[in-house]
Formats: structure tokens, C-alpha cells, sequence
């Protein structure tokens, strides 16, 4: 039976030392401050909007959300990340996503600048992270690699296959255990007898989107299952593991809500006290 991943509680943990640290940082005169700029009405982006702004609080730092029109164009988005750009207040910048679809996602991340970069999106902060020369690390992805670290889970030689091959998750999830010396596959759509190599891995994480994706067929005795995905079904948040039953062959597995999400937050408020730190000369 599989012991669960405590993401919530870890993220109690390691807000308690964030807070620190920024206390410290404020006493010295710096506050971070960082900005959310969310256009359009998604109910979900509201949510982790609000999510953001309360984690924030509790951690005395200082956030803005830029909440824009469904109808807003891809120029006003740019004008208003040039203008935080060039704002030296400001220490960090993420546009929450998705975003309208007159609007290329893309163009407004590569307009961030890489030094402002929370989310660690942009071409830049990409490369950086597969040198291994980052300073930014994506939150999700860091989240989990943080909760494995927490519970003493070792990466090194694993197999890990992660489903799911998006820039903010599924990608830089791969760079990450790749950098901890896992030997990693990235599946996805195309891929063809996903089960012979989920049922290979020793760490099995899903990021699709999809609940009951991962049955207990797909996974070996013993696996470390890591569900990121979030699904409203009836009202009801699920990720995108067949947990009762996923529960039983896995050593460890995270639950949906209370495991991945509360990490993506507590790291990105991580993110943002690293950049202030950089800008501010420290290391
Ligand atoms: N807990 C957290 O902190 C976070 C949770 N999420 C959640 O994680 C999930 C994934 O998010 P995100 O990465 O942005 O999603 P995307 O929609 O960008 O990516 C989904 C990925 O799943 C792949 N996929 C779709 N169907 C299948 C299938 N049947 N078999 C195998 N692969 C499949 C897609 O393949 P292809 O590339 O071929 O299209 C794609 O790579 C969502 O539920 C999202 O809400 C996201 C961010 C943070
Ligand atoms: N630029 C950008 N950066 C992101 O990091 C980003 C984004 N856009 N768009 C959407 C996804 C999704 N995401 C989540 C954050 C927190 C929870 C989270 O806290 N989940 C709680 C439950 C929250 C609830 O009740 O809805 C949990 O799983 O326990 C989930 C998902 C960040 N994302």
C-alpha cells in the first residue's frame, strides 16, 4: 500500500522558511514584489490567481494581479510586460496561462525579461535549465523534485517516464530528473504502447489533463506515482490517476488536491525571492 506524498503539508514546511528569508530580506530593504498579469475569465486561472495573492500575503510579499479583458490585444499585453519590465520595483513577472486565443502565449513569455522570469519560461531560462546554468526553475517541476527529496526518494539510475510533454510541465520536469541523473522518457499523444513503459518506470508521473488516465495495469509493483493533473469532474478536483486503486501497487504516491498544486505555488513564491536575491546582488 502506497504512502502518500503530503504535498500541502511540505508546503506548510517550506513556506515557514520562505517567510524567513523574506523576512530578512525586508529588514535589509528588500521586499520582493512580484506580478500575475491574467487575461480573460477562465474560472480555473481565477482561482490560482487568488491562490497566488493569499500564499503571497502570508509570506510578506508584495504581489499585483493585472487582470485584463477576454478582448484585450496581443500589443496591450506586450505594452504592460514592457512596462514591469523596465519597472525596478518589480521582481518578477508571469502571465498565468492559458490566454485568449487571439493571443500567442508564446510571444508574451518571450517578451518577460529572462531575469524577471518566474515561471522560467522564456527561451533564455529554458536553455539555462538544460545547460544546468539556471537561475529560475520552474515551479511544478521543482515542486516535485523537492517532494521526493523531502521524503528521500532517489532519482539517481531511476527509470522515469512522465506523461505529458508541455513547456511547463512535462519538459522541464524531464531536464530536472535529468540533471539528477534519472534516465527519463517523455510520452505523449503519439506515443504507441504507452503501458509497456509506464509499466517500466520506477517513477511514473502524469501531466495530461485526463482523469483515470493512469490505471493500476500501467504501473509496476513498487512505482513512485506523481499525479499533477487537475480535473473537475462533478465538482470534485481529481488528478489524473486512478488513485484507489493506483494506491495499492505504488511505494509512494501523491494525492489530488493536497499534493503537486500546493508545491507549484509554494515554488513559485520560491522563484520570486531567488530572482529578487539575484537583482539585488546576492546569490
Ligand atoms: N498541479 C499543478 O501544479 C499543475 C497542474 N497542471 C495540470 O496538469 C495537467 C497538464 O497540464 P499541461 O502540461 O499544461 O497540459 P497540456 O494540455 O499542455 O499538455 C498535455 C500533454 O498530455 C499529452 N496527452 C494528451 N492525451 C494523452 C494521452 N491519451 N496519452 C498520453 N499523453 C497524452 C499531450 O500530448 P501532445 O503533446 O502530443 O498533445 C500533451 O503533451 C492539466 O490537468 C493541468 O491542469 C498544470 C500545471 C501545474
Ligand atoms: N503561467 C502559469 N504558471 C503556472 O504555474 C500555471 C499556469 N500558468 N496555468 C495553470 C497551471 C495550473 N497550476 C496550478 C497551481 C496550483 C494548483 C493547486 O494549488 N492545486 C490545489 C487545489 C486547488 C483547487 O482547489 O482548485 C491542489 O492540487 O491541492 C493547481 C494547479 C499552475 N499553473
Amino acid at each position: 500500500m502506497g504512502e502518500i506524498l503530503d504535498g500541502k503539508a511540505l508546503a506548510n514546511v517550506l513556506s515557514e522558511e520562505i517567510k524567513e528569508k523574506v523576512k530578512v530580506m525586508t529588514a535589509s530593504g528588500i521586499k520582493p514584489h512580484f506580478c500575475v498579469i491574467n487575461i480573460g475569465d477562465d474560472p480555473a486561472s481565477k482561482v490560482y490567481v487568488r491562490a497566488k495573492k493569499r500564499r503571497a500575503e502570508k509570506l510578506g510579499i508584495d504581489q499585483e494581479i493585472f487582470q485584463l479583458p477576454a478582448e484585450t490585444t496581443e500589443e496591450e499585453a506586450l505594452t504592460l510586460i514592457q512596462k514591469l519590465n523596465k519597472d525596478p520595483q518589480i521582481n518578477g513577472v508571469m502571465v498565468q496561462l492559458p490566454v485568449p486565443s487571439q493571443i500567442n502565449s508564446d510571444h508574451l513569455i518571450e517578451a518577460i525579461n529572462p531575469e524577471k522570469d518566474v515561471d522560467a519560461l522564456t527561451a533564455t531560462n529554458v536553455g539555462r535549465l538544460w545547460q544546468g546554468t539556471h537561475f529560475v526553475k520552474p515551479a511544478t517541476a521543482c515542486g516535485i523534485i523537492d517532494l521526493l527529496d523531502h521524503y528521500k526518494i532517489s532519482i539517481d539510475g531511476k527509470k522515469a517516464v512522465i506523461i505529458g510533454r508541455s513547456n511547463i510541465v512535462g519538459k522541464p520536469l524531464a531536464a530536472l530528473l535529468l540533471e539528477r541523473n534519472a534516465t527519463v522518457t517523455l510520452a505523449h499523444s503519439h506515443t504507441k504502447n504507452l503501458v509497456e513503459l509506464t509499466k517500466q518506470a520506477d517513477i511514473l508521473v502524469a501531466a495530461v489533463g485526463k482523469a483515470k488516465l493512469v490505471t493500476e495495469d500501467m504501473v509496476k509493483e513498487g512505482a513512485v506515482v506523481i499525479d499533477v493533473g487537475i480535473n473537475r469532474i462533478d465538482g470534485h478536483l481529481v488528478g489524473d490517476v486512478d488513485f484507489e486503486n493506483v494506491k495499492k501497487k505504488a511505494s509512494y504516491i501523491t494525492p489530488v488536491p493536497g499534493g503537486v498544486g500546493p508545491l507549484t505555488v509554494e515554488s513559485l513564491m520560491q522563484q520570486v525571492v531567488a530572482l529578487t536575491r539575484r537583482q539585488n546582488g546576492k546569490s
